[in-house]
């Protein structure tokens, strides 16, 4: 591992905060291995993608197993895709508003007035018990305490997962018990997404219990610390700007909406957008590799260089959102940024699954807490982004207290 590696690895943030002005928006970490957040790069490789490889992290392989369509390739990958994907989108969505205020509404219940809870912990807790519901029904309740503590062990301090990872060459595996329940959860479930990967139909076809515990711990993982992440970071940013948290609860009282569409919350649904920009959960997508000689933004690659995608810095430059370290909601107002500027969900051929989803949930969950509740940073200085795994969440330390409760 060189300097550069090193710095990306232990000292993240600074590090990219420092490369943030680099015109270039390409650099080489290492011989055969670039950071791109250059834009028309960016659009090179998302739209190279069929003929990229996807590695998928060495880190997460061994916390989402080896078989998880993470890191699935060609016919396989596709197959995934078309099983879940419509499950994820469009008109489906709606089937899981009922679920998603219920447990918005029992988790808002518990915070009275005076409580003050550590904001990233509480979104998370949310965020998994909507996913669980989601990804095994009903059951999913059984699954939220072991899968929780086995994360906070693996992924709870960076210090440590990178210890796991750089000294024991690992991070904890689930261990049989939760891995058990979580496929037995998933063959007693129906109309969840596990039902699909259980169906024995095409375009999957039989999958082994391995197989599909590897793509629960996947739904699981990928569909809640990034959600999460996303409803405390749009939490936190409408704390430190209250003149826009105004502006949104405004809006909210003008509508019987629950924030399920963009379209009736326009400035809730910016203020999302612009907390995915500055805070992005996942701060670089999948890494590519090139399986051909060739060039990527002008610059000559070789066969087998790994690209990285740095959300992070395609969204902090300068030339394309002004005064990048601002939370400025308008830039998302009545206009549409170009994806190769912003990506928090990736793109190509392993654009997020689920990112309707998220940004319905996120709105959602921040409508019901902006009408019910008036949530108050008690240690503002405290809202510094910490990496879990490739995720990026505000500290465990920045805590809100409820200052009032609405009907
Ligand atoms: C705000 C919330 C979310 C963010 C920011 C996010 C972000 C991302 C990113 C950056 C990627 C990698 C894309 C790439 O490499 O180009 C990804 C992949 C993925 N996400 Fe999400 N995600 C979110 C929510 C969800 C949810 C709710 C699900 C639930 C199903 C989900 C499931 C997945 C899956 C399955 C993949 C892998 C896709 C593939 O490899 O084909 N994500 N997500």
């Amino acid at each position: 591992m060189n300097t550069a590696e090193f710095r990306l690895a232990f000292r993240t943030l600074p590090f990219l905060n420092a490369h943030a002005d680099d015109e270039d928006g390409v650099l080489e970490l290492a011989p055969g291995r670039l950071l791109v957040w250059n834009p028309g790069a960016i659009d090179e490789i998302f739209h190279a993608d069929q003929r990229l490889g996807h590695p998928g992290s060495r880190t997460m392989r061994s916390v989402l197993g080896h078989k998880s369509l993470l890191w699935t390739e060609g016919a396989r990958h596709l197959a995934y895709r078309r099983a879940l994907g419509p499950a994820l989108r469009g008109k489906r969505l709606a089937g899981y508003r009922e679920l998603i205020a219920e447990i918005v509404q029992s988790s808002i219940g518990a915070l009275t007035e005076g409580r003050v809870i550590a904001l990233a912990d509480w979104t998370r807790a949310v965020a998994l018990r909507v996913m669980a519901g989601i990804t095994v029904g009903r059951d999913g309740d059984a699954v939220l305490a072991p899968f929780t503590a086995w994360m906070d062990k693996a992924l709870g301090s960076r210090g440590r997962t990178l210890a796991y990872r750089y000294l024991r060459g690992s991070l904890p595996s689930s261990g049989e018990d939760l891995d058990r329940l979580l496929v037995l959860s998933a063959k007693r479930s129906s109309g969840s997404l596990a039902s699909l990967l259980t169906s024995d139909e095409p375009p999957l076809g039989r999958l082994g219990d391995d197989e599909l515990r590897d793509q629960l711990v996947s739904l699981l993982f990928a569909g809640h610390e990034t959600t999460a992440s996303a409803i405390a970071w749009t939490l936190y940013w409408l704390d430190r700007n209250p003149r826009v948290r105004q502006d949104i609860v405004d809006e909210l009282e003008s509508t019987m909406e629950d924030g399920a569409s963009a379209a009736a919350v326009p400035l809730l649904h910016a203020a999302v957008l612009e907390a995915l920009r500055l805070t992005p959960p996942v701060p670089a997508a999948g890494n590519r590799v090139c399986t051909e000689t060739g060039e990527v933004g002008g610059r000559a690659v070789r066969q087998g260089t790994v690209l990285t995608p740095s959300i992070y810095l395609a969204h902090h430059r300068r030339d394309r959102f002004p005064d990048p370290y601002r939370f400025e909601p308008g830039r998302f107002l009545d206009r549409r940024v170009a994806q190769e500027d912003f990506f928090p969900f990736g793109g190509g051929i392993r654009h997020c699954l689920g990112s309707e989803l998220g940004l319905m949930e996120a709105r959602m969950i921040v409508a019901a807490v902006l009408r019910c509740r008036e949530l108050r940073c008690v240690n503002p200085a405290a809202g510094v982004p910490r990496l879990r795994g490739h995720a990026m969440a505000p500290s465990p330390k920045l805590r809100m207290k409820v200052v009032a409760c609405h009907a």
